[in-house]
């Protein structure tokens, strides 16, 4: 692993980027100030606050789900077609302003240029997706079995949403909620996370260009995310709740929304495994295991958390991942040849020193990496553990970082066993050129997702969602509309 520490002032490219960024609470489609004190935005990569915005209050959030209420009629009875083509033109906005917006996402969450623009386009995708399912709205109906007459059965938007967004992909989370309650014909409240609000907000702002009508969106940056929280999810005109994040606080969310008895949407932690044959290809395996670890530099909810290597192939799969590794070039996103970006805060780089730490004492080794360089910004070397032992937190808790843990395993079903030992159900990866094997993987591993023999599941056009503590309900693909729209049955007697 070779470091590139430039640690650079802002460039007059990011500097005027950063000025075009609104800094107000977007509600009823005015720009507004909001009240001291500011939210600070961090570069990752420096430590340096490159912006200040506005920070909503709880009487903000609430100003926001009245304009979003008054909103709701008329963005329910808008034409599907047009609810569509104006998503359809928020992606080709998109389209015209991704390096803006890549850009944008490497200063305030620190990933490198490259991964961004991809984030660009996955994001994108939410958009032109439900622009395409906005038309495709259908109900059904038919004679009732005792032939007495007829039931309809129709679809209708929820009502008024509020949507939390996670820090890890700060446009693609946001799209994945807004585009298809949009679609759906419901208006919202997104409230970005604190860490990452600039590219909600450069987002609200395409939406206007896009012809989005004021209130059907508005975004509530806050620093006191529960404070804000509380009277918006308490407050009966609220009909929906989408969140993306942690485990423990989709718990806590999940018990306000009960007293509501709220629809519900938890897309929370994972702790995915990644299972390798004796018979994989192992060229593959690295490949995928490369991208199932480090996208995103290890932040994402799908990244794989436990390796599972089958004995015979461990060293030479741990050989191959460790000379990969030692090829990343960790730096400030934004400059040439980085692949790694710094973690999102520095509590993020405490937490890879306590699980390497945790998982050595229990007998694991470093292959590679293992500690925090000396520079400004939140940054951990890539690292690569062998001989993880069960037990160890490392095995239990979402790494959320740069960390590679192996351990092995002798039989199938073990494999499975071991897959299967967590909480989490979001993910699964395994690697094997036995189809059958690969099936049977495929069903004993107890997740909402499986790669077999990739190392990246996410696409607009698929289902994204969990089971057990990993959450309800499914994003993208034909169900994600779903989430946003109640069934009404009719019957009509002949
Ligand atoms: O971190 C959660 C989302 C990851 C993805 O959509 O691939």
């Amino acid at each position: 692993m070779t470091a590139i520490d430039t640690a650079p002032e802002l460039t007059t490219r990011e500097s005027e980027l950063l000025a075009r960024i609104p800094d107000g609470l977007f509600i009823g489609g005015a720009w507004e100030a909001g009240s001291a004190p500011q939210i600070e935005v961090q570069d990752p990569a420096t430590g340096r606050v490159i912006k200040r915005i506005a920070n909503a209050t709880p009487e903000d959030g609430v100003r926001a789900l009245d304009a979003a209420a008054a909103a709701a009629d008329a963005w329910a009875a808008t034409a599907p077609r047009v609810r569509a083509e104006i998503l359809r033109k928020a992606w080709e906005l998109l389209q015209e302003r991704r390096e803006d917006f890549a850009l944008l996402m490497t200063l305030e969450m620190g990933k490198p240029l490259a991964e961004a623009g991809g984030e660009v386009t996955y994001g994108g995708e939410f958009l032109r997706w439900f622009s395409e399912e906005a038309v495709r709205i259908s109900g059904r109906f038919g004679q009732n079995p005792e032939g007495t007459g007829t039931m309809v059965v129709s679809q209708r938007p929820v009502g008024p949403c509020y949507l939390i967004t996670p820090w890890n992909f700060p446009l693609a989370m946001a799209t994945r909620k807004i585009a298809p309650a949009l679609a759906a014909g419901c208006t919202v409240v997104v409230k970005p996370a604190e860490l990452t609000p600039l590219t909600t907000l450069f987002f609200a702002q395409l939406l206007e260009d896009a012809g989005v009508p004021a209130g059907v969106v508005n975004v509530v940056p806050t620093s006191n995310a529960r404070a804000l929280s509380e009277p918006i999810i308490a407050d009966p005109r609220l009909r929906k709740l989408s969140f993306t994040g942690s485990t423990p606080v989709g718990r806590s969310l999940l018990a306000q929304a009960g007293q509501n008895v709220l629809r519900t949407s938890m897309e929370l932690g994972g702790n995915a495994p990644f299972v390798v044959f004796e018979d994989a290809d192992l060229d593959k395996a690295v490949e995928g295991a490369m991208l199932a670890k480090f996208r995103n530099i290890g932040q994402a909810c799908t990244a794989a958390n436990r390796f599972l290597v089958h004995e015979s192939v461990a060293d030479e799969f741990a050989r191959r991942i460790a000379e990969r590794v030692e090829a990343l070039q960790l730096g400030r996103g934004t400059d040439d040849g980085v692949t790694i970006g710094p973690l999102i805060d520095d509590r993020a780089v405490a937490s890879m020193g306590a699980l390497i730490a945790d998982a050595v004492e229990r007998g694991a080794r470093v292959l590679t990496g293992g500690s925090a360089p000396e520079r400004d910004g939140f940054f951990f070397e890539p690292t690569v553990l062998v001989d993880v032992q069960p037990g160890s937190d490392i095995l239990r808790e979402e790494i959320f970082g740069p960390v590679l843990a192996i351990g092995t395993f002798s039989t199938e079903e073990e494999a499975v066993a071991r897959a299967n030992e967590t909480e989490y159900g979001l993910v699964g990866y395994v690697f094997t050129q036995d189809l059958a094997r690969g099936q049977r993987m495929i069903d004993g591993i107890d997740t909402g997702m499986m790669g077999l023999n990739t190392g990246l599941v996410s696409n607009a056009a698929a289902p994204f969602g969990g089971v057990k503590q990993s959450g309800l309900g499914r994003e993208g693909g034909l169900e994600g509309i779903h989430e946003y729209l109640s069934t009404k049955y009719t019957l009509i007697p002949a």
